[in-house]
């Protein structure tokens, strides 16, 4: 083979310059490689089945690379050999394998979705930086134990895979704190005991129209808002066919979402009813925005917080309330068998005029697992992890500084001994419990501290 000055193959050097094109990369002319500015590369819907040899030479400073809908059969082995890339998607393309040397310690955030890849090389154990990894849609029927080694995985997204039993490996990662695992073999028996939604009464008189007016469209589904017996009420048709989403099923989506609208929390979306065909009938929330942003490609697995975003505008009693209202019904959600798997600020909704008001939303992650099993002690101890990552966001972020109060709440759901018996419950006591001690405290009233912590333990 014959290599041009940047020891790249002079055979391949149409097909680099032809990558450059597809990506619509504006380059000075005549392309000369290596082209050391170029971090970000868009190669999604180019009907490619490979990369050009040389291609790690030809962009050696690549950081992202979009490869979605195109036809690749493997994960390339070329991918582990960009010395800098972190984020690789390869969403819908015909991958049945990866190649066990395109998985390096440099990947931060690797997006497989809706592929048919059935099993996750032992290499994996080499991306101690991966942060998040999304696998739903696709074959896998175990994880490797390798995976142990991926230290730093924060999200994970395994929803509509073949998994016929818990993936423990995951399930004791020190950082993991959202996680999809909805359409798992493992998880069949728990679905159909929530199958029954009968109770959900039928809003006869309710007639759906394509005209109503588009309040917006999530993955799931889209949601419009109509007038009903003189209220405006938001609806929400899913889109029952999509059989892959990144998160989960349409279809458990909204099972759960019924579920959780039965327990009597105030942070939960009022459910109504449903339609005759099918959709929700829900409150409509009017004047609420999300808490946070989502993730930046920085941010990875966190997420944004601009500086008009409305935490800044929360009083310390305002966030008491908030954080108070999202753990009591976490508490109520888990004690169902619930995992809602998404639980952040950009799905934390709180009304503009009035901040004591907030929503949990987007139950498009969410599953029911088995209560009392090994697997649900384990879901509960990761959904508090992100309960914690929220607190805190919140709590830097407040107008009159940090409350510690809510940094003790933080520490409390971060306690790990003895790690099995925590949980949202005992959490939620023990909140309730402080928050009394503290306004004894203020008003000069003595509580008996050892009294709280033996109700705790019982
Ligand atoms: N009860 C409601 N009242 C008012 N607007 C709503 C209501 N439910 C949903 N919406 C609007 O519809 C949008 C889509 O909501 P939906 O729950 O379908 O998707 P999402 O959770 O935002 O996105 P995704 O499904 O991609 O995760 C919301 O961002 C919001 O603007």
């Amino acid at each position: 083979m014959t290599f041009c000055s940047s020891d790249i193959p002079i055979d391949s050097l149409q097909e680099l310059k032809r990558v450059v094109e597809l990506a619509k990369l504006d380059v000075p002319l005549p392309i000369s490689f290596p082209l050391d500015d170029v971090h970000t590369l868009n190669l999604s819907n180019c009907g490619l089945s490979t990369l050009p040899i040389g291609f790690e030479k030809a962009f050696p400073q690549l950081s992202i690379l979009f490869l979605s809908n195109n036809q690749f059969q493997q994960v390339p082995e070329v991918i582990g050999k960009c010395p800098h890339l972190q984020m690789v998607a390869f969403k819908s393309n015909q991958l049945t394998t990866i190649h066990p040397e395109a998985l390096q310690s440099q990947l931060r955030w690797l997006i497989l979705t809706d592929n048919q890849i059935s099993t996750i090389p032992e290499t994996i154990g080499r991306c101690t930086r991966l942060q998040k990894c999304m696998l739903s849609g696709n074959q896998i029927q175990t994880l490797p134990d390798a995976m142990a080694h991926c230290t730093n995985l924060e999200l994970i997204r395994l929803a509509s895979n073949q998994l016929k039993e818990p993936p423990m490996v995951l399930l004791r990662l020190p950082k993991l704190a959202w996680m999809a695992l909805s359409d798992n073999p493992f998880l069949h028996s728990v679905l159909e005991a929530h199958a029954d939604l009968k109770g959900l009464r039928t809003l006869e008189d309710l007639e759906e129209s394509n005209d109503a007016a588009i309040l917006g469209q999530g993955a799931s589904g889209i949601t419009r808002q109509y007038e009903y017996q003189g209220q405006k009420v938001a609806v929400k048709t899913y889109n029952t066919d999509i059989r892959v989403t990144s998160d989960g099923l349409p279809e458990e989506e909204r099972r759960i979402h019924c579920a959780a609208a039965a327990l009597d929390c105030s942070a939960l979306i009022r459910v109504l009813g449903q339609t005759v065909r099918g959709s929700l009938v829900m409150e409509l929330l009017q004047d609420f925005r999300a808490i946070g942003d989502p993730p930046s490609f920085d941010s990875c697995s966190r997420d944004v917080y601009s500086n008009d975003s409305l935490v800044h505008a929360l009083t310390t009693e305002q966030a008491m309330t908030i954080v108070s209202a999202l753990l009591q019904t976490l508490a109520a959600l888990h004690e169902q068998g619930i995992c809602h798997g998404d639980f952040y600020g950009h799905n934390i909704l709180v009304c503009a005029t009035d901040l004591n008001q907030v929503r949990l939303s987007d139950f498009g992650a969410a599953f029911f697992y088995e209560k009392g099993s090994s697997c649900g002690t384990f879901l509960e101890r990761i959904e508090l992890r992100a309960f914690a990552i929220f607190v805190k966001e919140v709590n830097t972020r407040l107008k009159e500084g940090e409350s510690p109060l809510l940094r003790a709440l933080v520490a409390r759901c971060r306690k790990e001994e003895p790690s099995s018996e925590n949980n949202f419950d005992r959490v939620y006591i023990w909140w309730k419990q402080t928050q009394l001690t503290d306004i004894a405290k203020e008003f000069g009233l003595g509580i008996d501290e050892t009294v709280v912590e033996e109700k705790e333990a019982n």
